[in-house]
């Protein structure tokens, strides 16, 4: 059967539909580069509602396994491929790709030329995209607030000793607790609607996390987190990083095309370092917003010199816009939680210093 990916701008590409492709998603389209890592990617909940593309043209060759997940469920609303693989082959592999999708309703499209897909998002930008039988989609109204879709309702505690850390809940990763659980400390996730009961709570530091769509839809919830910030040392990935540049005045902007992908370089202005990451994201901090605030650039992007994380300039305050955690992509930056929570046993009150 013939499916359609048509994009907002008129343009359409033809492929082969899948099972569940008659629900006809809409979504905005992304595309992601790594060959590897389809499981985490589409389990991410920063992924929430969006269409990807996947560039590597073989996906799902090692199948889907029962560890990889970011989150229960699969979270993108539909996926384009090449090329998926029907018999997964590795010693984990519980189901194959196709079958992960199909189970959870997911629509996706094979056959098709990811590479031309992903030309036309980078010259025209990531916008609304729909996977429909026919070439004649009528585009809706989009939902705004993904980070409300995904945030939980209660507060959830793992781990039994150490020092307590709150993951403040936007739509958080497991890969993010587990490093966190790892490194020995005691961990509770916060749903972010709940961020008046931190004091209550008595953490030795907050982690702030990943979370789908744009980071202004925390805008009720900034000065209460501002106050947050001001107290508990405090640690920011992707959407975290981004909330924590909106509490102090800075400002967040739209990329044309996001960055994601398991190989993006980020140079380490203190270091003097390039290592590479693992990249989710659409939205970026504005520098010259950072003028006026007590927040410094600490991370840029090699490929087109974008933010990629700031520290504070007196407090324990620093982010990330690219993953520490990975999953997938690259471990290279996962010594920014060993270097987080060293500063807040030690009580370090700056990070200027690696
Ligand atoms: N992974 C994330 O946390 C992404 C943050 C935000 N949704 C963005 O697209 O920039």
């Amino acid at each position: 059967m013939k499916g359609y990916l048509c994009l907002q701008d008129g343009t359409t590409f033809e492929g082969k539909a899948s099972q569940h492709f008659d629900r006809n998603v809409q979504g905005e389209v992304v595309f992601f580069t790594g060959m590897t890592g389809y499981q985490e990617v589409l389990t991410d909940p920063s992924y929430k509602g969006q269409i990807v593309v996947f560039t590597y043209p073989l996906i799902g060759n090692y199948g889907v396994n029962n560890e990889d997940g970011e989150s229960q469920e699969i979270q993108v609303s539909g996926v384009i491929m090449y090329q998926c693989a029907e018999i997964p082959s590795h010693f984990q592999a519980r189901k194959s790709l196709g079958a992960f999708l199909n189970e959870q309703n997911i629509p996706y499209m094979t056959e098709v030329d990811t590479r031309e897909v992903t030309k036309a998002i980078r010259a025209e930008g990531t916008q609304q995209a729909a996977l429909s039988l026919e070439t004649d989609y009528l585009f809706q109204p989009t939902k705004t607030h993904q980070i409300e879709q995904v945030s939980g309702e209660k507060i959830d505690t793992y781990g039994e000793e150490g020092m307590h850390v709150i993951l403040i809940d936007f739509g958080w990763k497991k890969s993010i607790l587990n490093a966190l659980l790892e490194r020995g400390v005691r961990v509770s996730v916060l749903p972010f609607s709940k961020i008046e009961m931190l004091d209550a709570l008595q953490p030795d530091a907050i982690v702030l996390s990943n979370g789908p769509g744009d980071p202004k839809d925390t805008v009720d919830v900034l000065p209460l987190l501002k106050k947050a910030l001001e107290k508990f040392p405090a640690f920011g990935i992707c959407m975290g990083h981004q909330v924590i540049a909106l509490a102090f005045g800075g400002d967040t902007t739209k990329l044309t095309f996001g960055h994601r992908g398991a190989n993006h370089p980020v140079k380490d202005v203190v270091s003097g370092k390039v290592f590479l990451s693992s990249q989710n994201h659409n939205y970026v901090v504005k520098e010259d917003s950072l003028n006026g605030t007590p927040l410094v650039p600490r991370f840029y992007n090699v490929n087109d010199g974008s933010i990629e994380g700031l520290m504070h300039d007196t407090k324990l305050i620093m982010s990330a816009q690219f993953h520490p955690e990975a999953h997938p992509g690259p471990k290279d930056a996962e010594w920014l939680f060993d270097h987080f929570l060293t500063l807040v046993k030690n009580k370090g009150v700056k990070t200027h210093v690696s």
